[in-house]
């Protein structure tokens, strides 16, 4: 099986490649430089070229501050580039895959949210994210779009590695301790987009189609996932690293952030038999690759 995947040195689209390496599968990664997703048309040559049996499109602008400004940049990036791949995967009768944010809602739901909520992006990336998702439903009824969130790995810019950075100068970081969201480890994602990449492929059942949620199980604040990275760290011989809990309102950022954007993930498991680990254990894993493993109890 071939299988197409945007983004080269992203968190996902690497985690696939170790993934799908281990399980055998060709993965074929196309990005920066040769194609451009700000100028969707350059998607065409590589994707014709590769033949793939199935396109998973992991490849976005994540700059979730920056794009506040570069609302043009992302919404190419984001909401068209998704589109015009969709329409490929269409002309060529494959089933695309696709990933999409906790950030298309609000955050002022109480429970955490299902695909029958009604997405309203609060932020230009959660906007331009839900527009990927609205141009690829236009552009094929043979779609997966799985919505994940709070995304860490090894690899890549995320919050783990940032907390890490932020501890060797640090004995203290303020964080965050009121907005409510699911951590997702980048190999737990690529795991599940394997696994469906390769019934999809071989089934064309319309109800394993269509939008799903995809989250680590588990959830958390922002301040209690530092509070277990930097526990997690020491544990691992680092220096220990207070988290001083504070509101959004003393975060002050350029993009508006969900207060609440757990996502219910009970439909990925009815379909596709598919639940994440728990974030701790993964946050484990994370952590035992980027630190080591933890050190031997002393008594
Ligand atoms: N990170 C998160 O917390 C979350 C992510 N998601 C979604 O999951 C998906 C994967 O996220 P993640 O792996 O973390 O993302 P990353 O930011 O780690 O990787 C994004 C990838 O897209 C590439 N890319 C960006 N702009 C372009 C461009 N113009 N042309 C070609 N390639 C480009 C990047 O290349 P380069 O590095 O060269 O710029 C990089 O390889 C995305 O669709 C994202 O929206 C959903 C929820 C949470
Ligand atoms: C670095 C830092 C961040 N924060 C806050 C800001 C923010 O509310 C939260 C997380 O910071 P980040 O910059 O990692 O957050 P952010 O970039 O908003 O993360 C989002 O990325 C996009 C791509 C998604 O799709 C989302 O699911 C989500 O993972 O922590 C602190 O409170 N203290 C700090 O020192
Ligand atoms: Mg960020």
């Amino acid at each position: 099986m071939r299988i197409l995947v945007t983004g080269k040195e992203g968190q996902v689209d690497t985690s696939l490649q170790v993934l799908g390496q281990k399980l055998g599968l060709e993965i074929i990664r196309i990005g920066l430089p040769e194609i451009d997703l700000s100028q969707p048309e350059s998607l065409e040559p590589p994707v014709r070229e590769a033949r793939p049996d199935v396109i998973i499109s992991s490849a976005a602008y994540t700059a979730v501050d920056k794009a506040e400004t570069e609302t043009e940049l992302a919404q190419k990036i984001n909401g068209d580039a998704p589109g015009v791949l969709a329409r490929l995967a269409a002309e060529l009768d494959i089933p695309i895959l696709h990933l999409s944010t906790d950030y298309v809602f609000a955050g002022d739901k109480a429970d955490a949210y299902t695909e029958a909520d009604m997405p309203a992006p609060v932020s230009v990336y959660g906007k331009t994210k839900l527009s990927g998702e609205t141009q690829i439903r236009a552009a094929t009824d043979n779609h997966v779009i799985l919505r994940t969130a709070w995304v860490y790995s090894p690899y890549g810019n995320n919050f783990v590695k940032t907390m890490l950075r932020l501890g060797e100068t640090r004995d203290e970081v303020s964080v965050v301790a009121d907005q409510h969201g699911c951590p997702t480890y980048a190999l737990e994602i690529a795991r599940a987009l394997l696994a469906i990449a390769q019934q999809v492929v071989i089934d064309r059942d319309p109800t394993i189609r269509g939008t799903f949620h995809l989250t680590g199980q588990g959830e958390t604040t922002w301040a209690e996932f530092a509070t277990a990275i930097f526990k997690g760290a020491e544990k691992r011989g680092r220096k220990p690293v207070r988290v001083n809990p504070i509101t959004t309102a003393d975060y002050p950022t350029p993009a508006k952030r969900p207060a609440n954007s757990r996502l219910n993930g009970d439909k990925l498991d009815d379909t596709f038999g598919l639940r994440l680990d728990p974030w701790p254990t993964s946050l484990d894993d994370c952590l035992d690759r980027l630190i080591g493993p933890k050190e031997e109890d002393p008594s």
